[in-house]
């Protein structure tokens, strides 16, 4: 799917206008509204090991910047010795074969090689052209491949690896989020993108599901069944106001405030704040780490977790309702291990939690659906 198409008559229709100066973003076209696939973790994500392993061209701009967490940056004063200094991935212009051929040929393109910082099976992806406004890639183009180990550039390169275009060489807009759907039930490890026939691209988003390796969580034993990097995932929140509920899950330790997650405060009686997870199939927790750090004037005042095994079904008590203290990483053995497949967490009334683990083993049953999902995505 594509958010846009290129007028024939006019090959300028997907541009944006020349930047006019006051806030860059005021004319910028988000065309990822409404669609469910941005709330997936992105796969693209550094903080789970991405990275972009080469480019064939970066002379105006360097290829790392797609992956960076933050909106892109424009400042119009700020020019290199090779020219604007651009927040993205940006290549040349191409140029044809003589005077007479000034034009590339139809097939030229430029391309970067993206590994998933986990491997799974990719439902969106956003090419943001953020400030690229007259020197945006005319089409892009994404395949995907899904290569073991830890390959290099070179070998992803090589002949015999097979790789799937999951976006055809499709039109964009300047100055934009640019949304594609995609729809192969394949766990890919990594992705090329292509810009045709050349330009700049401020930042790649590759929306999906963990699809994690059930022998490598057997051989490790007792794993973090809701971290996003094994496949564990947030479901639903009572509040997203200051930082996304995802973050609790992610790997690491918070590094400030807004890296945990943080609500709004609470100011009904007798409510209170939640997180639901998913967890990466069914397990069995013994030990549950949950970290206040960086939230020190905010941080949950006391919070309780349940269980839940299977997609419907009661909840059941893991942790009884428990006082918190701010900035502090808290450790609980429990008594009995809990087997569930979701955990909510609830937060009493309001405030901040920065991560969460939950130690323990995947259950035989559990083990045999993940089993039975991977060797699916993996044909
Ligand atoms: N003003 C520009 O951005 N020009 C050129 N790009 C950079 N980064 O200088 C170009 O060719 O697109």
């Amino acid at each position: 799917m594509t958010t846009t198409d290129v007028n024939a008559a006019d090959p300028h229709a997907n541009d944006a206008s020349p930047y006019a100066g006051g806030d860059p973003y005021a004319d910028y076209r988000d065309f990822t509204a409404g669609l469910p696939f941005t709330e997936l973790v992105d796969l693209a994500d550094r903080r789970l090991g991405a990275g972009v392993l080469a480019a064939n061209d970066e002379f105006f701009a360097e290829r790392e910047n797609l992956l960076i967490r933050e909106r892109a940056v424009f400042d119009p004063e700020h020019f290199g010795h090779k020219g604007k200094i651009m927040d993205g991935w940006e290549t040349r212009r191409r140029r044809g074969t003589d005077a007479a051929n000034p034009f590339p040929e139809p097939e030229d393109h430029d391309w970067a090689l993206v590994r998933l910082g986990a491997p799974g099976v990719i439902r969106g992806i956003v090419v943001d052209t953020a400030h690229f406004r007259g020197n945006y890639p005319q089409r892009v183009s994404v395949q995907a491949t899904a290569v073991e180990g830890s390959p290099s550039a070179g070998e992803l390169l090589a002949p015999d690896v097979k790789w799937e275009e999951i976006v055809p060489v499709t039109p964009v807009k300047g100055h934009a989020a640019n949304a594609f759907t995609v729809t192969a039930e394949r766990r890919f490890t990594h992705v090329r993108v292509c810009q045709h026939p050349d330009g700049g691209i401020a930042r790649l988003r590759v929306h999906g599901e963990v699809v994690p390796d059930p022998e490598w969580l057997q051989l490790l034993g007792t794993v973090d069944l809701v971290a996003v990097q094994n496949g564990g995932t947030y479901e639903d929140a009572s509040d997203k106001f200051y930082s996304s509920p995802t973050q609790i899950i992610l790997p690491g330790t918070s590094r400030k405030m807004d890296d945990g997650w943080e609500n709004r405060r609470r100011r009904v009686r007798d409510t209170n704040d939640w997180v639901r997870f998913k967890l990466l199939a069914q397990g069995a927790i013994r030990a549950v780490e949950i970290d206040t750090a960086y939230l020190k004037g905010n941080s949950a005042g006391w919070i309780a977790l349940s269980g839940r095994n299977g997609d419907t079904g009661g909840w059941f008590e893991i942790l009884p309702r428990t006082k918190l203290q701010p900035d502090t990483l808290h450790r609980f053995k429990l008594a009995a291990q809990a087997v569930a497949t979701h955990v909510r967490l609830d937060a009493f009334p309001d405030g901040g939690v920065a991560r969460m683990r939950l130690h323990g083993t995947v259950t035989e049953q559990g083990t045999a659906e993940l089993r039975a999902r991977y060797e699916d995505l993996s044909q």
